[in-house]
């Protein structure tokens, strides 16, 4: 049996397979890059490399089909690898012919016999023998081994025909192998492109599933973000439901309660509806009484309308009327006089009766001397001077006796009695002489300036009149008169009139001017006196003007002042009695009008100026050894200003008797240069006497009654004032 040669595929083979299969495929893994695809490619390079079923058939060359012809000799693959021949058919064993190793190629008879006959390679036929003696049995063993060879040629003739059959017969098997070679090489073929086909598909898919993958990948990433989202949504919906459910039940307390209402209200309803009738019947009623009173309305709109003009004719009548007041008032001041003097007597103090106490006939020491008791009462009487009280109707009087011994030693007795514009006893309140006062606070208002004095020996009360205790009863004629302009003020808002408040409160020390309100360091700043001449107005520079919008803050104001005072005093020297404080409050109006009348824009502009001068002793009685050099300055100062005060009093009364251009020394010092403008003119001048009512202060108080009295004669304008003297 032949065999047909196994052809196996070589590496080139697969190589070529592969290059085949593949040209795009290495383009394709570096391509994807991908590491899996990478090694799903080794895979199958592996799989190639497995033996197949189909690769015994060779190298695929389906256009070559096997050469029928070709021996097995011959017979070699395509790259050169030896095959297998086919197996010649083996002829019958000739057994007499054992020198003949194959049987000749054709049967010819032999024309020389000698000759060797080469039948087989190697092998020579002998003709060594005989050719007589042999003849025969050679012709016969010739013959013989003709019949033989006859037998053999036909021997083989029949096994060549035979081996023609099988070869016919290999050859169509050949054949036919051939042809389901090449059928299975073009299945292989269909196979391997399909495997191709399927390669590509699979990388394909492999790049899809990876594709996939990365979407799922996100999609599983969005899902799972959704899902986040879907919780937080669901925890945020959970929270709404319970908040709408427990809206929801709120909502339905809250219906339950509105049904109760509704039922409440329905029967209400009913109920109203009921009155509502009623009152629809009352309604018609009405309306008929309505009508009669739209008649009776109308008319007394007509009246009313006449009213109304009959008001404002008297507003404008109360205008005219407050004009002609002020004119009045001011006739009344001048009158008066445009200077007065009060007189005041300060009562005796328990500290009075602690520092006379050695000056007391009676025993028993000062201690003992209770308010009240029998014991002060009899101290008081012993320190008092002997003042009286004569005019108890006007109280205008004050009469003074004391006794003096002559050289001769015999005792004398005077009596000095001296009239003012009012006198006031130790009794008198702070609000009996505001009282006097208050009309002057008033002209203030009216536009005028007014100044008030206190004048008297240290002690004599000065500060009390002026400033006054804590107390609203003590309260002094500076917050009184301030009280006083702010009432004003607000009444004449209602006849047409604005007014603006401003204050100012200063010292004059050594004939240096302090500011009491200022915030700098006291007693450092210089400041002048400027007057306006076509206003009429002073101004201090660098002095600190408040505007005032209560009389409150005129108290704190006055506590300001008061501490600045103190810090400037020593031990030695109690400030407020050796200088000159002057508190003033500048008040400027206008006429605005009311409601439904205008204003006439008449301006008025006035200055309280309210004085409390300093203590008027003389420097002999205070400091006797006259040793202390800067209180002698002081006291000379003071002398000096108030002797400057009294002979600008004088000269204004010598000119309002003889008129012409008297020459007032206003310069003379600083107090009377600051006062000008308050001392002239249209202004109103009020000077408080207060005295001690000791009999140790007698003389002083004698000095300070007669300086009065020469004010008190003085006349300044129309007015010219009576005194009497002793
Ligand atoms: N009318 C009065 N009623 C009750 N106490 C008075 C009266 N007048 C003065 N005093 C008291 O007398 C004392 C001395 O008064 P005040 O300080 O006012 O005198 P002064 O003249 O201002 O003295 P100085 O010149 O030292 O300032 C004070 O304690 C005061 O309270």
């Amino acid at each position: 049996m032949s065999r047909l040669p196994r052809l196996r595929s070589s590496s080139p083979d697969r190589n070529h397979i592969n290059s085949d299969a593949g040209p795009s495929l290495p383009s394709r893994m570096a391509a994807s890059g991908s590491l899996k695809r990478k090694a799903i490619m080794e895979e199958d390079e592996e799989t190639l490399d497995q033996p197949r079923k189909v690769a015994a058939v060779g190298p695929i060359r389906p256009s070559r089909p096997l050469q029928p012809s070709r021996t097995a000799a011959n017979v070699t693959t395509t790259r050169g690898v030896a095959t297998k021949p086919l197996t010649r058919p083996r002829a019958p064993t000739l057994t007499q012919s054992r020198g003949m190793s194959a049987p000749p190629t054709s049967l010819k008879p032999q024309s020389k016999p000698t000759a060797p006959v080469r039948t087989a390679p190697g092998r020579v036929v002998s003709g060594s023998r005989p050719a007589a003696g042999r003849a025969g049995a050679d012709d016969k063993r010739f013959n013989e081994l003709q019949s033989q060879l006859t037998s053999i040629e036909e021997a083989r003739a029949a096994d060549a025909a035979r081996l023609a059959a099988d070869m016919e017969a290999e050859r169509n098997k050949v054949a036919e192998l051939q042809n389901n070679h090449l059928a299975l090489s073009r299945e292989l073929a269909t196979a391997k492109s399909q495997e191709l086909n399927q390669r590509r598909e699979l990388v394909h898919a492999s790049d899809e599933i990876e594709n996939l993958k990365k979407k799922h990948s996100r999609e599983v990433m969005d899902l799972e973000m959704d899902i986040k989202k879907r919780d937080r949504e669901i925890r945020e919906v959970t929270e709404d439901l319970r908040i709408c459910r427990s809206d929801l039940d709120r909502e339905r307390e809250t219906v339950s309660t509105l049904k109760k209402t509704i039922s409440h209200q329905s029967t209400s309803h009913l109920t109203l509806t009921t009155q509502n009738h009623a009152l629809e019947a009352q309604s018609t009623a009405l309306h008929s009484q309505i009508d009669v009173y739209a008649s009776t309305v109308s008319e007394l709109t007509l009246k009313l309308e006449a009213a109304q003009k009959h008001i404002e004719d008297l507003k404008r009548d109360a205008m005219d009327g407050e004009l002609v007041r002020r004119k009045l008032h001011n006739m009344v001041q001048e009158l008066k006089g445009n200077i007065r003097v009060f007189c005041r007597v300060r009562p005796i103090l328990p500290s009075d009766i602690v520092t006379y106490s050695g000056a007391l006939s009676t025993s028993g020491s000062s201690s003992s001397l209770s308010e009240g008791s029998i014991d002060q009462e009899k101290a008081k009487g012993e320190l008092q001077a002997n003042l009286a009280f004569p005019d108890t109707r006007d109280h205008k009087e004050i009469v003074i006796a004391s006794s003096s011994s002559s050289a001769t030693g015999q005792e004398r007795k005077e009596v000095y009695n001296f009239g003012f514009d009012r006198v006031f006893e130790p009794e008198s309140t702070q609000a009996e002489v505001f009282e006097e006062i208050s009309q002057l606070a008033q002209s203030c208002t009216d536009g005028y300036n007014v100044c008030i004095f206190a004048y008297g020996q240290t002690g004599s009360g000065k500060s009390f009149t002026m400033e006054g205790g804590v107390s609203e009863t003590n309260a002094g004629m500076i917050p009184r008169a301030v009280e006083q302009v702010f009432r004003v003020a607000s009444e004449m808002k209602s006849r047409g009139w604005e007014y603006k408040l401003e204050g100012q409160f200063l010292e004059i020390y050594n004939e240096t001017i302090n500011d009491l309100l200022g915030k700098g360091e006291f007693d450092k700043k210089k400041h002048e006196i400027k007057h306006d001449s076509k206003t009429g107005s002073t101004r201090v520079t660098d002095i600190e003007v408040v505007t005032l919008t209560s009389p409150s803050q005129v108290r704190s104001l006055l506590a300001i002042a008061q501490s600045r005072r103190s810090v400037a005093a020593t031990m030695m020297n109690e400030r407020s009695s050796r200088s000159h404080s002057v508190f003033t409050l500048r008040i400027s109006g206008v006429n605005v009008g009311i409601a439904g009348c205008p204003g006439t824009g008449e301006r008025c502009e006035g200055s309280l100026n309210l004085v409390d001068l300093a203590g008027s002793e003389r420097l002999n009685v205070s400091f006797a050894n006259g040793t202390d050099k800067e209180r002698v300055r002081e006291t000379q100062s003071i002398n000096k200003s108030l002797s400057a005060l009294g002979d600008v009093i004088a000269a204004l009364g010598e000119k309002g008797e003889k008129g012409g251009d008297k020459h007032i020394p206003y310069r003379n010092s600083k107090l009377t240069y600051l006062l000008q403008n308050s001392l002239s003119g249209n202004s109103k001048t009020l000077m408080v006497l207060n005295l001690s009512p000791l009999a140790a202060h007698l003389q002083e108080s004698l000095t300070s009654l007669r300086f009065a009295t020469k004010v008190n004669n003085t006349t300044i304008g129309t007015a010219k004032k009576q005194s009497r003297t002793s």
